[in-house]
């Protein structure tokens, strides 16, 4: 997928290990990396966006302003934006990955250059998006284009069906222990799955590509789900009949269980069924359900549906914080905003809250925190003393309730509060 996408895009045919100049789609520039962006820009290239409408600025990550610069620096964003035509999401709308994949700013066959390692996510419509620093970033913004070496693929080919309670971030985490933290370093992870997720599960599923340190993670478009990319699939994204690999793993779906990521690294992952009785007792001071992993409405409806009439275990602390503006205005029409406020959950703004500890939830020495997102290792939410364990919306919602690691079963007997909220 990669070596074709890369050969069209930049007009000869390429093949891993070459050097591809290709036309960029979309280049998004997050809060964080604002400001070197610009500078990059004004100071260094002397150059203005080549394509305006090619570049997005979000402001998700530290929203809003926590400091005084910080501020300053967001002000700067909003000041370059509108004098360059470039689009602005202010603070609230959302995480840049949520944002630009609703607003149809990635589609497939798409080159899609992002601030910000995750940008993975985009290989969930069958669009190449990879993370780059501010000054390639700032290079592709002024002149349209970018050059990359086309990277290695990996094959993972997913079989059966995800059981109830298992969801596709228990998957993700299956993909990355397999392949390992640095199993896939500049290679481009290919998912094959047919019809077996949704839009947004294919976004967990590519997000965490980069974990494994992808440069891309991409889903082949299958089955019936085709309509859910928003837009024609090109022919010419499909992999080659007969390429090749170098390396190729199957997951079966059928036989996996609800997963947990265990501190330091991402790759440390775990059967939480079958996690010792130590760490099935210890208190869980933090529960967050948001990122760009897991913040999208199918996940805040997961979260519900185990907190549905439960309230929050008393000394633990259940922050959640809708992935865009849009999954807000859905989880607030359909009830269940309401549902989690309820079990006494801390809604926040929509955004990136406390995900890589700079606001919204920073964790002091010793705590333990259970959170939806991709990264877990130290310092990541705050002191270096903290704890994170990442799981899925569900196994997160039922350690909420618990106060300890749980899984959604373990909950089922629990009605009302225990011990009062
Ligand atoms: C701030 C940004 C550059 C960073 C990234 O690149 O991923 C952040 O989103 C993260 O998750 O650590
Ligand atoms: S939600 Fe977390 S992982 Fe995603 S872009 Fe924001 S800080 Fe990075």
């Amino acid at each position: 997928m990669a070596e074709r996408i890369l050969s069209v895009r930049g007009g000869k045919p390429v093949y891993a290990g070459d050097l591809a100049v290709v036309e960029v789609d979309q280049v998004m520039v997050v809060d964080s990396i604002a400001q070197s962006f610009i500078e990059r820009m004004q100071r260094d290239l002397e150059a203005v966006p080549k394509y305006p409408e090619r570049v997005s600025i979000v402001i998700d990550h530290v929203a809003p302003a926590s400091t005084v610069s910080v501020a300053q620096a967001q002000k700067e964003a909003r000041e370059y934006a509108a004098a360059t035509g470039v689009r602005l999401f202010d603070v609230g709308r959302g995480i840049c990955h949520q944002v630009l994949m609703e607003e149809g700013l990635a589609r497939p066959g798409w080159i899609v250059l992002g601030s910000d390692s995750h940008s993975t996510t985009y290989g969930a419509v069958a669009a190449f998006g990879t993370g780059m620093g501010a000054t390639d970033i700032a290079l592709a913004a002024a002149s349209g284009k970018t050059w990359l070496r086309v990277p290695e693929s990996v094959k993972v080919t997913f079989t059966g069906n995800l059981q109830p309670g298992v969801s596709a971030k228990d998957a993700a985490l299956e993909m990355i222990r397999v392949l390992g933290a640095d199993g896939a370093t500049y290679q481009s992870v290919e998912m094959h799955a047919g019809d077996r997720f949704s839009r947004g599960e294919r976004m967990t599923l590519a997000n965490l590509c980069v974990e494994a340190g992808a440069k891309a993670g991409l889903v082949v478009p299958g089955g019936e789900i085709l309509t859910d990319y928003g837009y024609d699939i090109p022919e010419w994204v499909y992999p080659q009949a007969g390429a090749t690999y170098v390396r190729e793993v199957v997951l079966d779906l059928d036989a996996l269980r609800p997963r947990m990521s265990a501190p330091n690294e991402v790759d440390n992952v775990h059967d939480v069924a079958a996690l010792s009785a130590e760490l099935r007792g210890m208190h869980v001071d933090q529960v967050f359900i948001g990122t760009c992993t897991n913040g999208r409405i199918e996940d805040l409806r997961e979260a519900a549906a185990v907190l549905k009439g439960r309230k929050v275990a008393p000394g633990t602390r259940l922050l959640i914080i809708p992935a865009s503006s849009q999954v807000m205005e859905q989880a607030m029409e359909d009830g269940t905003l309401l549902t989690l406020q309820r079990a006494g959950a801390a809604l926040g703004t929509p955004g990136c809250g406390p995900c890589m500890g700079r606001h919204q939830g920073v964790l002091a020495p010793g705590e333990v925190c259970v959170s939806t997102s991709n990264r877990n290792f130290i310092g990541r939410m705050g002191d270096k003393d903290a704890k994170v364990y990442l799981a899925s919306p569900a196994v997160a919602a039922a350690t909420a309730v618990m106060g300890r690691i749980a899984l959604p079963e373990d909950v089922l007997a629990v009605v009302g509060a225990v011990g009062g909220y």
